[in-house]
């Protein structure tokens, strides 16, 4: 933390030093304002442990050293259309390997490696002897880059990175509750971009630039799902529910609810199959339409419903307890079959999976004029009780 804070300071004593006529520090030159981006937001990812943003910007860094540093001559020159061939495809092979891994902390083996590849292996393509028979191409000047479809070789390299590009944003649109995918997704764009256009070495700054901000909003992102997100269940945790009641409505209807006896479901099913229920509730919880859930703590969520219309909640509270009730849980019997022939064949018969279901209570109180939120929350979990007296498996609605 102490770093963070004299950062400014170090960043100023930095430039000073490495531009000690004072007039040079109003022309800072571009790519390092670019590396001076991307140490600082992977610095912020390294404080906030978010190590797979880190390699990504270590990938990111890398590729655009290469352009910068060793891609500014004409690609006539057959070793640079080399170079500028298995730029991308290196590019491409780590960044699949990356989004495949399971982000490895930076302070082990498997991380350390994964630095390597990603920071180190683009710029070694710059000593190593790569295969020189390419054929030399004349770029049209009007294009911004030798590269557009002026070579069948280079159509294949922006076709390879524009598919990794599609199916990511396939992948992110199926499931897009992943701020850090977005923020890799807009690296790799910005990889793609410079590596395309990189005879516009100022163009190809300001992508990496962005990219750094991408990153930035994707970490910021992911602070604040860690705030405000239950692991468990997906659901926003009381922090968000205490947010959402500070601006409550004069017409509102606040639901507690909780799992029926599981205390004797954990018992007998173990802790990790009502973690699964907790899970699936989440689930259930977050497909309905009509109410804000929140998973209050332990097994016990909150329904925030915007409107007082006793009808509309009663069926709405009717079809979650539905839901719930009918919902199949499926519990894998402890003597699995020790391989995929043995599961098929015993499948359906003694000894295999186990079907079981669980049942909710629900207290709904609906607002009274000028309750505060505290005593509607408190009224709302009275009511719980009572249906839980009533005999469980049900709901009931107070005004
Ligand atoms: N698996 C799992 N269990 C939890 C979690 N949080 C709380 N529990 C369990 O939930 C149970 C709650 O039990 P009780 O408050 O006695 O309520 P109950 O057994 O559901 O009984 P009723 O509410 O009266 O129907 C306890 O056994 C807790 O350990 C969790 O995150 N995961």
């Amino acid at each position: 933390m102490p770093l963070l804070v004299l950062l400014p300071v170090i960043i100023w004593l930095f430039i000073a030093l490495a531009f000690p006529e004072h007039q040079l520090l109003y022309s800072i030159p571009v790519p390092l304002v670019v590396y001076l981006s991307v140490a600082l937001v992977g610095l912020l990812a390294v404080v906030m442990r978010q190590w797979s943003q880190l390699y990504w910007l270590a990938l990111l860094l890398s590729s655009y050293w290469v352009v910068n540093t060793a891609l500014q001559s004409p690609l006539s020159e057959s070793h640079m259309l080399a170079l500028y061939f298995f730029l991308p495809l290196v590019s491409t092979a780590v960044a699949i390997v990356m989004a495949l891994i399971n982000k490895p902390p930076l302070f082990s083996l498997k991380g350390m490696l994964l630095l390597a590849l990603a920071g180190a292996l683009p710029p070694l393509l710059m000593v190593l002897p790569l295969p020189s028979y390419y054929q030399a191409i004349d770029a049209p000047s009007f294009l911004l880059s030798p590269v557009l479809p002026t070579s069948p070789l280079s159509f294949m390299v922006i076709a390879v990175m524009a598919l990794v590009a599609v199916v990511w944003l396939i992948c992110l649109l199926i499931s897009p509750r992943q701020p850090a995918r977005w923020g890799q997704l807009a690296c790799w764009l910005s990889i793609a971009l410079l590596i395309i256009f990189m005879q516009q070495s100022q163009v190809a700054a300001w992508v990496v630039i962005a990219a750094c901000l991408s990153i930035l909003l994707a970490l910021a992102s992911q602070m604040l799902n860690l705030a405000y997100i239950d692991e468990l269940t997906q659901l926003p945790q009381r922090r968000a529910l205490l947010a959402h009641l500070r601006r409550l409505g004069k017409r509102s209807t606040v639901v507690m609810l909780d799992v029926d006896h599981f205390k004797k479901f954990n018992d007998t099913y173990g802790h990790d199959v009502g973690d699964q229920v907790l899970r699936l509730l989440g689930v259930i919880f977050a497909k309905e339409s009509g109410f804000k859930a929140y998973r209050y703590g332990g097994e016990e969520f909150t329904l925030v419903f915007n409107h007082n219309d006793q009808p509309r909640i009663e069926e709405a509270l009717e079809r979650v307890r539905q839901r719930v009730a009918g919902y199949p849980l499926r519990i894998r019997s402890k003597q699995r079959p020790t391989s995929s022939k043995q599961g098929q064949s015993k499948r359906g018969k003694n000894g295999a999976d186990k079907v079981v279901r669980v049942t909710i209570s629900l207290g709904a109180a609906i607002r009274r004029p000028a309750e505060p939120v505290h005593d509607l929350l408190k009224r709302a979990d009275t009511i719980l009780y009572a249906a839980k007296k009533k005999g469980r498996n049900c709901w009931l609605v107070r005004a």
